[in-house]
């Protein structure tokens, strides 16, 4: 007994704990009580008792802890509570796992029915768990047979996700009910009385369709609503868009409805959006039902929203140099456009095609700088917004000179405030489509050339313009990778607190104080802007506090250039016409 004492008192590896050292005592008086027994002399016991080597060494462990009592040392690691909390925590994480992993929660079916056909190869019995999802697919009847099939599975859905539903698979029974010469609206109403499951017998499809199609990412040019158009083959699979919104199109097997995705996208389910054909067809259908609109419009067709324009049909003023400003005001009120824009040849297609293909793109830091355009109602505020940005750092930011017709003022110097030029000169740059965008007023030609904002572009700088909303096509293009900047009108309330020292420029006046008019007109003119130019804007600036609207553009700017956006695909592929 004594040898095993010290065996385990003397092991450096034996854990002296609490119940260790109550084991070790009762050893001991076990061993006093035997000796006693024994008749071993008191004396002798007590001799051999203080001699024991594993009373030195439990006198020892006794030392050695009052010292590290006395010098508390300090944890072997700083982090080992906290380490031993983690640990704590892991293993309870793991505890919880093993015990949910071993649990079964399949849920439970039915019995398969008795009365399956001999042919069962041909037979499939689906059954699905309902939950709060719907079950994302749309089922059709053949006119002529009265069949049921599965019209669609929408990707994401829980039918897609079962994978045991597809499109072109015929549906015989319904939890029972033979659905053959159902109407489809009556065998949604079969599913929906189902409780918990819902079992389909089905005879799948022989030759499923090859899915190799690649993504497509489109930018919408119009508004959709499927709840409000007729045509839609199930109103609730569809998806609503607003234009602007890119959309991720992962199904384009269907001629007429695409399934697809807006992004940012936080759910795993598409939705159906009439194809490009589709809108496009619905498109003219109603341009020819239509009377004669020379100006922008936005109308709704069978519920859907469509944007038809007719080029250089409209002038909304937004202004650069105040000349130019006055042409456009001129033009805006007048019935004879005065202000036109450059427009290239692909221009009309991308006006008339409601989604837009485009692509993720980030400036390569040796690429060009891209053109930042601005762009708003009259009055706004572009110009200071434009002014104050290059004062701030002229080494980064600059202006594109424009062209006029007019002779040069006493302090202006040709290059500096104007490129001063015949009207000759221009009319020949006007026929050469070297323009972006030019008027006239008061009987002289002003306009913004290619060459001049490339000559900033080229010098490594970054060119900020404002523009005219008509101007928006010349400028979207593969050299100028132009990203459009809003300039949005606060309400009428902060504009007039915010613009009670502030002075517009009218077609009457130049620099008079700001009256309510004014505020209407510009909000007037931003709802139209907006109404029929927002699918180009890559960014909104409220114009609001002046100081906060600066810093605001300094974000977007550093935005166009350094973060990936996304870009019309013609930008990174131009196409070869
Ligand atoms: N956020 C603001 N707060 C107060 N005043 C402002 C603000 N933004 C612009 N202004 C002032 O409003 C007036 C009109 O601005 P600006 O000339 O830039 O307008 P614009 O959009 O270029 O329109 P236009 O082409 O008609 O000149 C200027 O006096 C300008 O200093």
């Amino acid at each position: 007994m004594r040898q095993a004492v010290e065996a385990q008192v003397l092991n450096p590896h034996c854990e002296l704990g609490e119940h260790g050292l109550r084991q070790i005592l009762t050893d001991v008086i076990q061993e006093v009580r035997r000796s006693v027994n024994q008749d071993i002399d008191g004396a002798e016991i007590l001799h051999s008792l203080l001699n024991a080597s594993w009373l030195q060494s439990l006198l020892k462990i006794y030392e050695g802890l009052q010292r590290y009592l006395r010098d508390s040392p300090p944890p072997a690691l700083d982090y080992a509570s906290g380490l031993s909390l983690q640990v704590t925590f892991q293993i309870a994480l793991l505890s919880a796992h093993d015990t949910v992993a071993q649990k079964v929660y399949e849920p439970v079916l039915p019995p398969m029915p008795d009365d399956l056909p001999d042919d069962e190869e041909a037979t499939r019995i689906v059954c699905l768990v309902k939950n709060k999802q719907p079950l994302g697919a749309t089922i059709k009847r053949n006119e002529i047979s009265g069949e049921i099939f599965i019209a669609r599975v929408i990707h994401g859905g829980l039918a897609d996700r079962s994978g045991l539903l597809h499109a072109g698979d015929r549906i015989i029974e319904v939890n029972g009910f033979p659905v053959d010469g159902l109407e489809p609206e009556q065998v949604i109403q079969v599913q929906a009385r189902s409780q918990g499951t819902i079992m389909f017998k089905v005879i799948p499809i022989t030759e499923r369709p090859v899915h190799n199609q690649t993504m497509l990412y489109v930018r919408a040019m119009v508004d959709y609503s499927p709840q409000q158009d007729p045509a839609i083959p199930c109103a609730d699979a569809g998806m609503s868009f607003r234009k602007g919104e890119v959309l991720e199109v992962v199904d384009q097997m269907d001629a007429l409805w695409w399934q697809a995705k807006k992004l940012p996208s936080n759910t795993a389910c598409a939705g159906l959006v009439p194809s490009s054909n589709l809108l496009k067809r619905k498109q003219r259908e109603f341009w020819w039902s239509q009377p004669y609109h020379p100006h922008a419009c936005v109308q709704t067709c069978e519920g859907i929203h469509f944007l038809v324009w007719s080029l250089k049909s409209i002038c909304l003023s937004a202004g650069f140099r105040r000349s130019l400003r006055l042409c456009r005001r001129r033009s805006h009120s007048t019935t004879q456009p005065f202000c036109h824009t450059r427009c290239p040849n692909s221009c009309s297609s991308t006006l008339n095609s409601p989604y837009e293909e485009v692509v993720r793109y980030q400036r390569h830091p040796q690429d060009a700088q891209r053109l930042i355009t601005l762009l708003g109602p009259c009055g706004v505020g572009v110009n200071e917004l434009r002014r104050r940005l290059i004062e701030m750092n002229p080494n980064i930011f600059q202006g594109a000179v424009p062209h006029t017709t007019r002779a040069p003022k006493g302090y202006e110097e040709s290059g500096r405030e104007y490129y001063f030029t015949s009207r000759e000169m221009f009319d020949n740059m006007v026929y050469n489509n070297r323009f972006l965008d030019y008027g006239e007023y008061k009987g002289n030609l002003y306009g913004t050339s290619i060459e001049s904002v490339r000559g900033v572009l080229n010098s490594g700088k970054i060119c900020i313009m404002d523009i005219d909303p008509n101007a928006i096509q010349a400028v979207r293009n593969h050299e100028l990778r132009a990203y459009i900047v809003y300039v949005k009108p606060p309400s009428q309330e902060r504009l007039k607190e915010t613009r009670r020292d502030s002075f517009i420029t009218t077609s009457c006046y130049v620099n008079r104080p700001f009256k309510d008019e004014d505020f209407q007109e510009m909000e007037e003119a931003a709802r139209k802007i907006e109404s029929h130019f927002s699918q180009f804007f890559d960014n909104v600036i409220v114009n609001d506090e002046l100081q906060d609207s600066c810093i605001q553009l300094l974000t977007a700017v550093r935005k166009s250039q350094d973060e990936p956006q996304w870009v019309p695909v013609s930008w990174i592929r131009p196409t070869t016409t």
